[in-house]
Order: structure tokens, then sequence, then C-alpha cells
């Protein structure tokens, strides 16, 4: 089943064409990467499909609902959740404090209900500390649950940030450059991890840079080039592709 369609996907800047008329679609259960050279638009697609950017035209079902003119929250309340290029972690909060975060959005208490902490507020908050405490074993960072996020070297940074993205309880996990700046013994680990969060149902979609992760992970991989999709397939098949050759101008593509 297709989980994602995205049909005719435009994003213009002014005179700029960003993403231009774009088809792409990820089945449930999918490990698929979006790849090209910089400026290629990937960036811009994921803001598309999280409802950062309103696309100029074309059309985004999400689980056959149409998502393209709803609100980032209302995008991760639909079940779609991101990680940014960028790690973005609140720099005074723990590790488990961070991952909660991406929890509010399943909580219902209103504010009166937790500042008067009712007991419908506090049952909440308990079920949610459980999937919060589920997440953090399955990411393996137990042992720094009570760290301040920001203290933590940068492989679990990542960790923490996908954990705040499976907070949201999301059935579509978007994961920019998870290995951007990684050494290769965590790239490994990442691969894996990316792999072990497919297993457990998720369906992922993924910009990477990395092409020996890519290659090595992904179902199919769909190749932007000055915001055209200009290839599409399985990784073998993507990576003889004369066109995504020349695209990344003889740079090796596996
Ligand atoms: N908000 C914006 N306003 C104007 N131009 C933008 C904006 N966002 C992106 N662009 C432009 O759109 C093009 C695509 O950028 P985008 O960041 O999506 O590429 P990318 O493939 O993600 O690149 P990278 O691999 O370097 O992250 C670039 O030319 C970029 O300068």
């Amino acid at each position: 089943m297709k989980i994602l369609e995205a049909v005719g996907i435009t994003k213009s800047f002014g005179g700029l064409t960003a993403v231009n008329n774009v088809d792409f679609y990820i089945e449930e259960g999918e490990i698929v990467s979006l790849i090209g050279p910089n400026g290629a638009g990937k960036t811009t697609f994921f803001n598309l499909i999280t409802g950062v950017y309103e696309p100029t035209s074309g059309v985004i079902n999400f689980l056959g609902k149409e998502i393209h003119n709803l609100k980032s929250y209302e995008i991760t309340v639909a079940g779609i959740a991101r990680t940014f290029q960028n790690i973005r972690l609140f720099s005074s909060m723990t590790v488990f404090e961070n991952i909660m975060i991406g929890q509010y959005c399943r909580t219902e208490a209103n504010l009166v209900n937790v500042i008067f902490k009712t007991k419908k507020a506090m049952e909440e908050q308990e079920k949610a500390r459980e999937k919060v405490q589920r997440i953090i074993d399955f990411l393996g960072l137990e042992s720094v649950a009570n760290e301040i996020a920001t203290s933590l070297p940068y492989g679990e940074q990542r960790r923490v940030e996908i954990g705040r993205a499976l907070a949201t309880e999301p059935k579509l996990l978007l994961l920019d450059e998870p290995a951007a700046g990684m050494n290769t013994q965590e790239k490994v680990e990442m691969q894996s991890l990316i792999r072990k969060i497919r297993d457990k149902g998720y369906t992922v979609l993924l910009i990477e840079h990395d092409m020996k992760l890519v290659m090595g992970i992904s179902d199919r991989v769909a190749v932007l080039d000055y915001g055209n999709k200009i290839a599409e397939g399985k990784p073998n098949e993507v990576q003889r592709d004369e066109r995504v050759i020349s695209a990344y101008l003889g740079k090796e593509v596996g």
C-alpha cells in the first residue's frame, strides 16, 4: 500500500523552482532514499511533506488523505515525523525530557488539568512516560536518559532526535541526513538502527549523502537534480543510470 503519494509537486521561490513537477510515492514498510547534489531540492521536498511549505502546485496524499494544505502540527498528528539536517535539541533538557516533547502531540489533557494535576492528566502523563522509556530502551539510551541531551556525543544526539520523532508515534519517519558528520563506526550503527526502525513497522524516507549507506539500506532510491526527479529505482539500477552519474559530475555514486 502506498503510504504517501505526491503528484506533480512544484515549489517555486520567486524565480527559482526548487522542486519541479515531482511525482513520488513510498510503500508502507519501505526504506526509500532521496539523493541528489547540493541544492537539488531534497530538503525543500521534506519541507513540503511536513507542511513547512505549501506546494506551488500539486497534491500530497498521506494514508489516503490530502495533507498539502495542512499545518506542520496537523501533519505530525496525521503520522509523519522528521529529524533535521542540523540537530535541534532543547539544550536545557535531559534526553528523557527531549523525547517526552514528542509525546505531547498524543496527550489530550489541557493546561488546566496539568496545572491542577487531575487524575486524568496524571494517568496520561504516566502512560506517556512509559512510552518514552520504551523508546529510550529501543534506542539504547538507558544509561544517558538523565543527561543533558546536548552534552552527549554527536551520534547519541542524533539518536535522541530520532527518539523525539518516534515519540510522536509516526507511521512515516523522515530522516534528513542522519549520518552527517558521523565517523565510519557511527555510520554503521546508524544504518543498523534505521533497519531496526523499519523492522519495527515504521516506513522510512531519508535524505543522505553517504552513498555507501544509501546503497546498503534502501529498497528504492529517488534522485533529484535541479528540482527534477531524474531517476528512481532499486539502488543498483540508480547507480548505473547515466543521468545520475552525470548529475554527480563523475563523483563516485557507489
Ligand atoms: N526558503 C527558501 N527561499 C529561497 N530559496 C530557497 C529556499 N529554500 C531553498 N531554496 C533554494 O532551493 C534550492 C533547493 O534547496 P534545498 O535546500 O531543498 O536543496 P538540497 O537538495 O536539500 O541541498 P543540500 O543537499 O545542500 O541540503 C536551492 O537553490 C536553495 O537555495
